[in-house]
């Protein structure tokens, strides 16, 4: 049956898939016209650097998933070797200041999104997931990595500071203690450390393992009323998206103030410049 507007078909392992309305180029969502689930897919090169359109295109994908009834979301990247290299610095290094507005409003939109999706998420982490894209991840209800990669929330190495609500995803997975000190080391987790502290579910030797374990997950709740189940995600998860609903406009002063801090600009361009140098070597 067609459920949206269809752009192409494209066979998968488990069924026909559909690729969905998206009018974006920096996302894509599939949907697998078997089991219902829907693939979102952030395609931005060179590293998945969540800049504003990435998280306007998310945006949208999570809504049009949210809205075709789909029976899960998988989040994951076209990418091979990074799932996101997180928040994108060129957008808040010297920035615009009503674009770095824009940005972080919609950086919060995206996880308010994600964090509260009524439908179950699981994220593929097929690649390196720094900062942004673990709170991408941890915003999931399960993940699976590949190996040989990191994930974590590495804000103290770059001489800034993670906001209350990526802590608060971080810590929806992780037992206090060990988020505490993750992120004060700002602790970059290899997959096989992260499967042992339990920031990862589990780990697959592929993308397509990775999708069909997700698959599988979001297939545990088949047998579970759908609004009984999504009503019980949103009352767990009701405290944090209320207290970011409460204070956006007072998250957003704090960030700019933080982020607009001469010591602040200056580790973020020598950052950059460590980036671009390792990049040439
Ligand atoms: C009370 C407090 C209130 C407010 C707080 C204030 C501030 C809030 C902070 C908000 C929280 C911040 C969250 C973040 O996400 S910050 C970003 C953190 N990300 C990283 O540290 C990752 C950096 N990147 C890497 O480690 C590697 O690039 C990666 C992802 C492992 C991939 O490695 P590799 O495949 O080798 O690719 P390259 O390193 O060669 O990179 C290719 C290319 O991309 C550029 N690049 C990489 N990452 C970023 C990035 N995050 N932003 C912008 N650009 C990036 C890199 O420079 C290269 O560019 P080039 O032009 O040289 O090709």
């Amino acid at each position: 049956m067609m459920r949206s507007k269809v752009l192409s078909l494209v066979p998968r392992a488990t069924g026909v898939c559909r690729h969905m309305s998206t009018a974006t180029k920096l996302t894509t969502v599939a949907v697998d016209d078997k089991t219902g689930i829907a693939t979102l897919t952030m395609n931005r090169p060179p590293v998945n650097g969540l800049n504003l359109d990435l998280l306007r295109d998310l945006n949208q994908s999570i809504g049009e998933v949210e809205g075709n009834k789909s029976r899960g979301l998988i989040l994951t990247s076209s990418n091979p070797t990074i799932f996101s290299a997180g928040l994108d610095i060129l957008e808040m290094y010297k920035p615009d200041k009503d674009r770095i507005r824009e940005f972080w409003t919609a950086l919060q939109d995206v996880w308010l999104a994600l964090y509260g999706s009524s439908v179950p998420t699981a994220a593929a982490i097929n690649g390196h997931s720094p900062a942004g894209g673990c709170l991408l991840a941890t915003s999931c209800e399960y993940r699976v990595m590949l190996p040989k990669f990191t994930i974590g929330l590495n804000e103290t190495k770059l001489g800034i500071v993670a906001p209350k609500w990526f802590m608060s995803s971080f810590l929806s997975v992780l037992p206090r203690r060990e988020a505490e000190r993750a992120l004060n080391q700002g602790r970059m987790f290899t997959t096989e450390e992260a499967l042992s502290i339990g920031l990862i579910d589990e780990v697959a030797i592929s993308k397509e393992q990775a999708l069909d374990k997700c698959a599988q997950f979001i297939g545990t709740f088949a047998k579970v009323n759908p609004l009984a189940r999504s009503l019980t995600k949103q009352q767990l998860r009701a405290v944090e998206l209320q207290q970011l609903e409460n204070e956006r406009a007072q998250d957003l002063e704090r960030f700019l103030f933080f982020v607009n801090q001469p010591s602040v600009q200056k580790g973020l361009g020598i950052y950059l410049e460590s980036l671009k140098k390792k990049a040439k070597n």
